[in-house]
C-alpha cells in the first residue's frame, strides 16, 4: 500500500482543487500547485492521459512532491467527442461563460436525443517527476446537454450538464451529491482503491 502525507494537485482550478480534497477526505491533505508556481504547463498531449500525465510530472518537478493531476472535460456526441481536451480552450481561453455559450450555438438545432455528452476525468498521480509508473485512474458521466443554462454551483459547463439519475443540471446537484456521482468522483473512487483508501 502506498501512503501520501501530502500530495500537491498539479491544477489551478479551484473548483477541482475543492472537489478532490472533499472526495480525498482529511487523510491525504492536497496542497495546490499554486503556492510553488504560476506558471501553467502547456497541454501538448492529444489525450486525457497524456496532459495528466504532463501535468503531474510538472508538478512534482516543480514542488519536489508526489502529485496528482486530474485532466478533464467534455465529450459531446454531436460534435464527434469534442470539445474533450480542448474543452478549458473551446472559446479560445475566454472562459466558462464563452465556452457555454459556444457549446449552445453549436448544438442550436440539435434535438434532445441526439444531444447525449459524457464528462471525462482522468487522474494520474506520479511519486516523483520520472515515476515510470504512473496511477492512471479514468472515470465517465453520461448526460446530456441542455438547451440553456440552470443552476449555480459547480465550475465550467456544469450549467449545461443534465444529469438523468437526478433529472437537474450538474450545477443545480448540492456539491456533496455531485461529489458522489461525477466523473471526477468516479476516477477517485479507483483511485482510493488503488492506494488502498477505500
Ligand atoms: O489544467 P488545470 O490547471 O487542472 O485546469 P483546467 O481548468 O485547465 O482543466 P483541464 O485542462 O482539465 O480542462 C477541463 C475543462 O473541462 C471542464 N470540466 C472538467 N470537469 C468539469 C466538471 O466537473 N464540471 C464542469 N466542467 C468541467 C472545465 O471547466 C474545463 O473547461
Ligand atoms: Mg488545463
Amino acid at each position: 500500500m502506498m501512503t501520501f502525507q501530502q500530495l500537491v494537485l498539479a491544477s489551478h482550478n479551484a473548483g477541482k482543487l475543492k472537489e478532490l480534497q472533499a472526495m480525498l477526505g482529511d487523510t491525504v491533505q492536497l496542497r495546490s500547485i499554486g503556492e510553488f508556481s504560476s506558471v501553467e504547463p502547456e497541454e501538448t498531449g492529444l489525450s486525457f492521459v497524456e496532459n495528466a500525465i504532463l501535468k503531474a510530472r510538472n508538478a512534482a518537478r516543480i514542488s519536489g512532491l508526489p502529485a496528482l493531476a486530474d485532466d478533464s472535460g467534455l465529450a459531446v456526441d454531436f460534435l464527434g467527442g469534442a470539445p474533450g481536451i480542448y474543452s478549458a480552450r473551446y472559446a479560445d481561453g475566454k472562459g466558462d461563460a464563452a465556452n457555454n455559450a459556444k457549446l449552445l450555438e453549436a448544438l442550436k438545432d440539435v434535438p434532445s436525443e441526439e444531444r447525449g455528452a459524457q464528462f471525462v476525468c482522468v487522474l494520474a498521480l506520479v511519486r516523483h517527476a520520472d515515476d515510470p509508473l504512473p496511477i492512471l485512474c479514468e472515470g465517465l458521466w453520461h448526460g446530456r446537454i441542455l438547451t440553456q443554462a440552470s443552476g449555480e454551483h459547480g465550475f465550467g459547463y456544469d450549467p449545461l450538464f443534465w444529469v438523468p439519475e437526478r433529472n437537474v443540471s450538474s450545477a443545480e446537484l448540492a456539491p456533496a451529491d455531485k461529489n458522489l456521482i461525477s466523473h471526477r468522483a468516479r476516477a477517485m473512487s479507483l483511485l482510493r482503491q488503488r492506494l488502498g483508501l477505500a
